[in-house]
């Protein structure tokens, strides 16, 4: 149940290539952490592993085939800005069901407290809305997370909560985590291997 990418390339555009010959496999409940700096392409390449952009060269496979177009991702990522991943015209908890419905055991180890889910995206913080986009992206079939700077935007509090629930849930369910943060402590902390994509 790898998740592959080979010989990834990609441009946008008629830019200049942003990366060629890109190569990372992760394993079930392994997390792998990518640094480098700003603008390499390290949330592109995320992107890539998610399948919200097509490499033009190379290939991304789960479980050595294409992931499947249809039906739930097994690879869900999270991205720094909960607010830019929601609809702020539904209330939390249809955000919260849009793909499945999470148990209360989910949301109590996320801190996510009943009376958050009628309120408007608006009435909730930074880190209350980003506690539900976690829960959204961890349905039990999401084998692999991509966590681009998840938890960048949020105090120290609510980013360990968050990092205590999603490394729980990784650990139960042998999910793998691909960790991208300019974190150098939380990186250290988290990963079991950290690859540098200075290109
Ligand atoms: N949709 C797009 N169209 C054109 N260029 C883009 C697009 N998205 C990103 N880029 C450019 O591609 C390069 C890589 O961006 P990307 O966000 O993947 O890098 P990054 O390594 O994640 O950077 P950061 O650490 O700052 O988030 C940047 O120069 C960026 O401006």
């Amino acid at each position: 149940m790898q998740l592959e990418a080979k010989d990834i390339g990609f441009r946008y555009d008629d830019g200049p290539w942003l990366f060629r010959g890109v190569n990372l496999s992760v394993e079930p409940g392994e997390v792998v952490g990518i640094t480098g700096p700003s603008g390499r392409g390290k949330t592109t390449l995320c992107r890539i592993l998610s399948s919200y952009e097509t490499p033009l060269e190379g290939t991304v496979t789960y479980n050595g085939a294409p992931i499947p177009k249809k039906g739930y991702h097994p690879v869900q990522m999270v991205l720094q800005h909960p607010e830019k991943a929601i609809n702020p015209r539904w209330k939390m908890h249809k955000i919260l069901h849009e793909g499945y419905h999470p148990d209360e055991e989910l949301l109590a180890l996320l801190g996510i407290e009943q009376e958050w889910l009628t309120r408007w995206p608006h009435e909730l913080s930074g880190g209350e809305m980003q506690r539900f986009c976690v829960a959204r992206a961890l349905g039990q079939n999401t084998r692999f997370l991509i966590a681009d700077e998840m938890t960048t935007m949020l105090d120290a509090i609510t980013q360990a909560q968050i990092w205590h629930a999603v490394s729980e849930i990784a650990k139960k369910r042998e999910m793998g985590i691909i960790v991208v943060t300019h974190e150098v402590k939380l990186m250290q902390r988290l990963c079991h291997r950290i690859i540098d994509f200075s290109g």
